[in-house]
């Protein structure tokens, strides 16, 4: 048992550095997972500071600080890593994944960098997968390695200097740990320097200015990718307060990059930039990505790998005497890296005898008709009922995410969805959640009353009455009911079109039960 913000919780045991003395190198990566997963806001907490408005603010980055001083790195420890930072609504894991990969295809010619770090969140079949080097997700070894030395370190730091109280407003000390997202910051930044990356590129998890990623201080460049309206509770509900949060990873000193944004938002950008006294260049769809098959062909897509490109570039200037950008051509180091790149559970199809799945986790409006889209391109390829297979957890404003849906359909002329099924993001009918997706910020009797998704299938009901509507407790659930459908008679050259789309923790549950999956 340990306390960790007022809260008691098991730590499974054996705890394998604190309680087996002399076996300090044996590692239970479950153990880690678990420790992880009691470091998650439980729901009544997240709702209790939402009641009062407390949000992130100057005092978490503060608090981020003294966890960073606690395992004893300082900010300017992180120069180090030659960070490629990245903030935006959309496209920043893409943007990232773009980055890092032609940084690696660049290494596989020249041998440098030698390590690639790749920080994004979230993650979509296993944790580990937020941390990467060389485009491989770290072993279940190395991250509970890394895991139980920073718990550790914090533990022992508070042992030593006690509790501090950095956000006066609250009154309450600073828990013992940072909250999941946060501690696995924290570890990151760890584990990159004890392994000796030479670049990190790094995706923020909510906002900029506040977020646990902005303790680097001096990254080569900061890049910020599509901006639109999401986390309004976090960042607030204009485009306007958004993008002042986005705009907090643009530092003096270092280049910054943005792609073509609403007017609203591009102001706001620039007239931080100013402040800052930073020259962030607007890039517009590179050039020289006329010869190259970037997937999805999107113009969004592009926008991702526009802004990947600049920050590789600038990450290779610095650590490679020998590198100086092309601008008339990409070399071909730079086209194998935006071709190969992977990043999995975005416009993702997978055929399964009549059925071709059709995998995508996006989870805002925008992104959610951008994403029905490119489904509607796919189904254009085939005949077949189409099935939708939809959750969001946890966020009211959802129920306006199936207008656009539907509508974005229409306009492509693909008609409507024959099934809809609305599931939640437990994995599995027997067992639960898998250990990775463990989730205590929903509330649980809502999960359990299926309260969300019959909302969601009452809605639909309206807004389109021929549909057969289905509610299930679980993705295994609705991935058999889809299953099912595809044992009744389907007409002469006939597929089903399922879409699984509406949340990453939806996607990646489907993705491991569709592989037969437990791990990466
Ligand atoms: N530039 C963009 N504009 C609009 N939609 C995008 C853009 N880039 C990606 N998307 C959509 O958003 C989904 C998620 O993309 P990605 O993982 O790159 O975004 P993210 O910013 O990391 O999102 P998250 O908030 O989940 O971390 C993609 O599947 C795609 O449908
Ligand atoms: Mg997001
Ligand atoms: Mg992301």
């Amino acid at each position: 048992m340990a306390t960790q913000g007022g809260r008691t919780y098991n730590v499974p045991s054996p705890h394998p550095n604190s309680e087996t003395p002399g076996d300090k190198d044996k590692m239970f990566p479950q153990d880690a997972i678990d420790a992880l997963n009691s470091l998650q806001t439980p729901y009544a907490i997240v709702e209790a500071r939402r009641k009062a408005g407390i949000r992130p603010d100057a005092a978490s980055i503060a608090e981020m600080h003294e966890y960073l001083r606690r395992i004893g790195y300082t900010s300017s420890d992180l120069d180090r890593l030659n960070v490629l930072h990245v903030a935006g609504t959309k496209g920043k894991g893409s943007t990232c994944a773009f980055a890092a990969s032609i940084l690696l295809h660049y290494q596989r010619a020249h041998k440098i960098p030698r390590k690639i770090g790749l920080f994004t969140s979230p993650h979509l079949i296993a944790v580990r997968e937020r941390i990467r080097i060389n485009d491989v997700p770290v072993s279940e070894d190395i991250f509970a390695r890394y895991f139980f030395q920073v718990w550790d370190k914090l533990g022992e730091a508070e042992e030593r200097e006690g509790q501090r109280i950095i956000d006066q407003r609250l009154d309450i000390p600073m828990p013992t740990r940072p909250v999941y997202s946060r501690y696995l910051t924290l570890m990151s930044y760890h584990l990159f320097l004890q392994e000796g990356i030479d670049v990190a590129v790094y995706e923020t998890g909510i906002g900029g200015e506040f977020d646990a990623t902005n303790v680097v201080a001096h990254p080569l460049a900061s890049g910020i990718s599509t901006l639109g309206i999401d986390h309004v509770f976090a960042l607030g509900d204009t485009i306007e307060k958004i993008a002042w949060h986005k705009a907090g990873i643009m530092k003096a000193g270092s280049a910054a990059f943005t792609i073509e944004q609403v007017p609203e938002a591009a102001k706001v950008l620039q007239e931080r930039a100013k402040e800052k006294g930073v020259a962030l260049k607007v890039l517009g769809v590179d050039p020289r990505l006329k010869s190259v098959n970037v997937r999805p062909d999107a113009l969004f897509q592009k926008k991702n790998a526009s802004l990947g490109i600049a920050l590789a570039e600038v990450a290779l200037q610095k650590i490679d005497p020998n590198f100086t950008p092309d601008p008339s051509a990409l070399s071909k180091e730079f086209v194998d890296g935006l071709e190969k790149v992977v990043w999995r559970g975005r416009c993702e199809v997978k055929a399964e005898g009549p059925i071709i799945w059709h995998v995508d986790g996006a989870h805002t409006v925008d992104s959610l008709k951008m994403a029905t889209k490119w489904f509607a391109g796919e189904c254009a390829k085939r005949t077949g009922p189409k099935v939708l297979v939809f959750n969001q957890q946890g966020r009211d404003e959802a129920i306006h995410f199936l207008e656009g849906i539907i509508s974005s359909l229409k306009a492509q002329g693909q008609g409507t969805f024959e099934h809809v099924v609305f599931c939640t993001n437990v994995t599995y009918a027997s067992t639960g959640y898998k250990r990775d997706f463990v989730n205590h910020q929903h509330d649980p009797a809502a999960i359990k009353a299926l309260t969300a998704q019959r909302a969601f299938a009452e809605k639909w009901s309206s807004l389109d009455p021929t549909a057969n509507v289905a509610v299930v407790p679980t993705i295994e659930d609705a991935i058999n009911y889809v299953r099912d459908l595809s044992k009744a008679p389907l007409g002469e050259g006939e597929t089903i079109q399922a879409f699984i789309t509406g949340s990453l923790h939806l996607v990646g549950g489907a993705l491991g039960i569709l592989e037969g999956a437990d791990a990466l």
